[in-house]
């Protein structure tokens, strides 16, 4: 069977609302096709007695529609479901990339972004590409309607992940539907101070232009805890703390030698608010990798 290892992502990266993502070295997804009459899905790993096996309802079912390459679907579940770590996402860009080889569609990695997305369509509602590009192409990634830029970048990055669910979908319905000039003015000099930070490898410029004052705020009553935690890892030497994705993770960026104490003093601050959770020391990492029998 022909194996692809997709990485988890953290999207939106607090000012990078729907455009902004990061590939994770870990963790990871792994899809295993064969070409099959007809498109079947197993899943095991993490969280996988949420996930269906319905190829109608799994992320990995519209990509293999999309592609007309029908085959029989391994998924190995690295990356919990409903986690702000593009785990659907995660599933969908590793069979993109899987069965474009398998059925031979030549397609380039940027034009598989798409295509992949249409899995996120399916749980989410919406066809948002800030987690499959960066899980597709790796490092950070920007995606705009008129496509994808890729930087590759590598930063020290703390993701906690709390035993809460939090849907995408769920999530999406508190976004609010207006803002301010000010707001927008502030939105757009964090987004480019984040940018040059992730042309430089800087923790500091990435951690300031994490700052958020529209999305995130909105989106933190639906995670218990939040405020504690990121305050503690500021604490702890986080330059920045936002929400991974649709949450409830936490993405902390850091110097890599406060990394685990970054990684310890969230794990204790959700401990104290009563909340399970665990820590991911990772980076921001390489994209889907394809594994030959
Ligand atoms: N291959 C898949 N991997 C993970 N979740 C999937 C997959 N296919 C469908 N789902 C469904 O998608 C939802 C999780 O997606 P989402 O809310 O976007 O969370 P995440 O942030 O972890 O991607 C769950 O309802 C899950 O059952
Ligand atoms: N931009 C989307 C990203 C959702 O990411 P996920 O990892 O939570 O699926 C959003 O914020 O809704």
């Amino acid at each position: 069977m022909l194996t692809v290892r997709a990485p988890a992502t953290s999207a939106n990266l607090g000012s990078g609302f729907d455009v902004f993502g990061v590939a994770l070295s870990h963790p990871a997804d792994v899809v295993r096709v064969e070409r099959a009459d007809r498109t079947t899905i197993e899943v095991t790993g993490a969280g996988s007695q949420y996930i269906p096996e319905d190829p109608e309802k799994n992320t990995v079912g519209a990509v293999a529609e999309a592609l007309d390459a029908p085959a029989r679907i391994k998924i190995d579940k690295g990356i919990r479901p409903a986690s702000g770590l593009g785990s659907s996402a995660a599933s969908a860009a590793a069979a993109a990339v899987a069965l474009n080889e398998l059925y031979d569609r030549g397609k380039t990695r940027k034009e598989l972004v798409p295509i992949a997305a249409k899995g996120e369509a399916v749980v989410s509602g919406d066809a948002h590409d800030d987690n499959v590009a960066p899980s597709i192409l790796g490092g950070f990634t920007i995606a705009t309607p008129d496509g994808v830029t890729q930087v590759d970048a590598s930063v020290p990055l703390v993701a906690c992940l709390p035993e809460i669910v939090v849907s995408t979908r769920d999530a999406r319905r508190v976004v609010p539907t207006e803002t301010s000039v000010d707001q927008l003015v502030e939105t757009v000099g964090n987004a480019a101070t984040l940018t040059t930070g992730m042309h430089r490898d800087d923790p500091e410029l990435i951690g300031r232009g994490m700052e958020d004052t529209v999305v995130t705020p909105a989106r933190a009553k639906l995670i218990d805890g939040y405020s504690e935690v990121r305050q503690a890892a500021l604490d702890a030497g986080s330059t920045g703390v936002t929400i991974s994705g649709a949450g409830p993770a936490i993405l902390a960026v850091c110097p890599e030698h406060d990394r685990k104490h970054v990684a310890s003093a969230m794990l204790d601050a959700f401990e104290a608010e009563g909340v399970d959770a665990r820590a991911y020391q990772t980076r921001i990492g390489q994209g889907a990798t394809v594994h030959h029998p």
